[in-house]
């Protein structure tokens, strides 16, 4: 109890030092933290080494800090805008996004995002069994072209490469495991490099040169051609453009080009693996979608964002894509700068505060069934789509995805043109019967089906990749 006499949130009672963690199944604590609720209500208390944490099981708008971690300049992470604790520099970065990614803003990268989509199955038709790294591709370089217009190559382009290298090592080190033992073991960051047991070490260093040429590399790249006056619409170019060169320049650019590197951290290739598995695992609901496409655009052109209203099982099949497995099941971590009474419990100063998405998507009232992929869910009985458009996967508050709408047009013109082109199906045994997908989920912040064998093929057999091309051609 404090001294305004309310208690902590209930949760399960821990070790010293340890706290909780081995209630907590390591690798998906969300599915703990969701099993606790059925004990403890819908805000819960524990201790993880020494942080507090609270963990609310609904949506909720509160906290808009982030908590501070010792690791983020070991790592180089302090560019990161979703990091950033609140305060003017945070708000500094969000109008930036802002100014680019609004809904109404948004809309100018549509042509872009369509390119890309085409890429990708062009990608596809060519290696089906890399659907996975073109899928990644695909993400990575529609960011680059929306932000720096960089074009990437589809084969080994150093930007590309140097981003991705660097994300891996971030969402390695940002995973709550490894920040939960770096902040209770901070000496295991100043070990020499060449100590054995040192690899965290090596890993945050390798991490901080990454950093540095993720976020510069393809800012002067950007900024460069601006100044040439030969790059196409970019958050880089309209963000210059806005620029006041009577305030503080040098701050601005930081802010420009951190932000911008901080883009690439998003979930759109691994909501995409998850789309994938989904189709693999239940046929039915993409042969109604590929019915749906083939019956309003017809087989010898490909979808567009047009097409959209058009389409409302392929709306409901996105929905249920992003509830079936949100792929940041515990969003990011809000942080409570201040000690607050919420839901007549005690918050406590210094708690990291999670809204367990997971649970969330799992609210069988809500949901029925909620393991099952069911896009009919989303239907009303007079047929109409209903106006669940699940934004929770996305966060809440003032700390809310800056890039949700345009994720959702990435993500909606890859599914259409994905299933409008090729049928996803489940691996063959050596007998060549069809089995379940063997993978695993990736572990950290974002959870998705890493290595997910899948057989990729043309929805129309005769289909080679240069009919795709002419099939391109010839699509608005
Ligand atoms: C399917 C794709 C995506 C998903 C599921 C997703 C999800 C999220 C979530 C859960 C958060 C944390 C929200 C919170 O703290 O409550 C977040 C924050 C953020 N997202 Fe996304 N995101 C996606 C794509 C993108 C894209 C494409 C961009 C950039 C263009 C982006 C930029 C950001 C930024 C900058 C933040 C930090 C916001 C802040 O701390 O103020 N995201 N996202």
């Amino acid at each position: 109890k404090n001294s305004s006499n309310l208690s902590l949130p209930p949760g399960p009672k821990g070790l010293p030092v340890l706290g909780n963690l081995l209630d907590l199944n390591g690798s998906q604590p969300w599915v703990s933290f969701t099993q606790w609720a059925s004990t403890y209500g819908n805000v819960i208390y524990c201790k993880l080494f020494g942080r507090q944490i609270v963990v609310l099981q609904h949506r909720s708008s509160i906290y808009s800090d982030r908590p501070p971690l010792s690791t983020t300049k070991a790592i180089g992470s302090e560019f990161n805008s979703a990091q950033l604790r609140y305060s003017d520099e945070w708000r500094l970065h969000r109008r930036i996004f802002h100014q680019s990614f609004r809904p109404e803003a948004a809309k100018d990268y549509l042509p872009i995002q369509l390119r890309k989509a085409r890429q990708l199955l062009q990608g596809i038709i060519e290696a089906p069994e890399r659907y996975q790294r073109h899928i990644e591709l695909f993400a990575s370089s529609v960011i680059m072209s929306a932000v720096y217009d960089y074009e990437a190559k589809l084969n080994n382009d150093p930007l590309l490469l140097t981003a991705e290298k660097a994300i891996k090592v971030f969402l390695e080190m940002a995973s709550p495991q490894t920040s939960a033992i770096l902040e209770t073991f901070p000496f295991l960051l100043k070990l020499p490099s060449w100590f054995p047991g040192a690899s965290l070490k090596r890993l945050a260093i390798q991490s901080q040169i990454n950093a540095t040429a993720m976020v510069n590399i393809p800012f002067n790249y950007a900024r460069e051609r601006v100044m040439t006056a030969t790059s196409n619409q970019c958050m880089i170019s309209e963000s210059l453009k806005r620029l006041d060169t009577s305030g503080n320049v040098d701050e601005f650019e930081l802010a420009l080009k951190s932000s911008s590197a901080t883009a690439f951290i998003a979930g759109t290739a691994s909501t995409l693996t998850v789309f994938v598995l989904a189709m693999m695992l239940y046929p039915d609901v993409q042969k109604r979608a590929q019915e749906e496409i083939e019956a309003v655009i017809g087989t010898d052109q490909l979808p567009t964002f047009e097409d959209r209203p058009s389409l409302p099982y392929v709306e409901a099949v996105l929905r249920e894509t992003l509830r079936w497995h949100p792929v940041f099941p515990l969003g990011l971590p809000h942080y409570t700068a201040e000690s607050d009474v919420y839901n007549d419990h005690y918050i406590p100063k210094g708690a990291i505060v999670m809204a367990n998405i997971w649970a969330m998507s799992k609210d069988e009232v809500k949901y029925p069934k909620p393991d099952d992929f069911k896009p009919e869910r989303f239907f009303m009985a007079n047929g109409q789509l209903n106006d669940d458009t699940v934004d929770f996967p996305f966060g809440f508050g003032r700390r809310v995805c800056v890039g949700k709408y345009f994720a959702d047009a990435s993500l909606w013109i890859s599914i259409v043109s994905l299933l409008a082109t090729f049928r996803f199906m489940r691996p063959l045994d050596n007998e060549g019967k069809e089995v379940d997908p063997i993978f695993q989920w990736s572990t950290g912040l974002i959870s998705h089906p890493k290595s997910l064998p899948c057989r990729v093929v043309p929805r129309h057999p005769e289909m080679t990749a240069r009919m795709l091309a002419d099939v391109i051609e010839l699509s608005a």
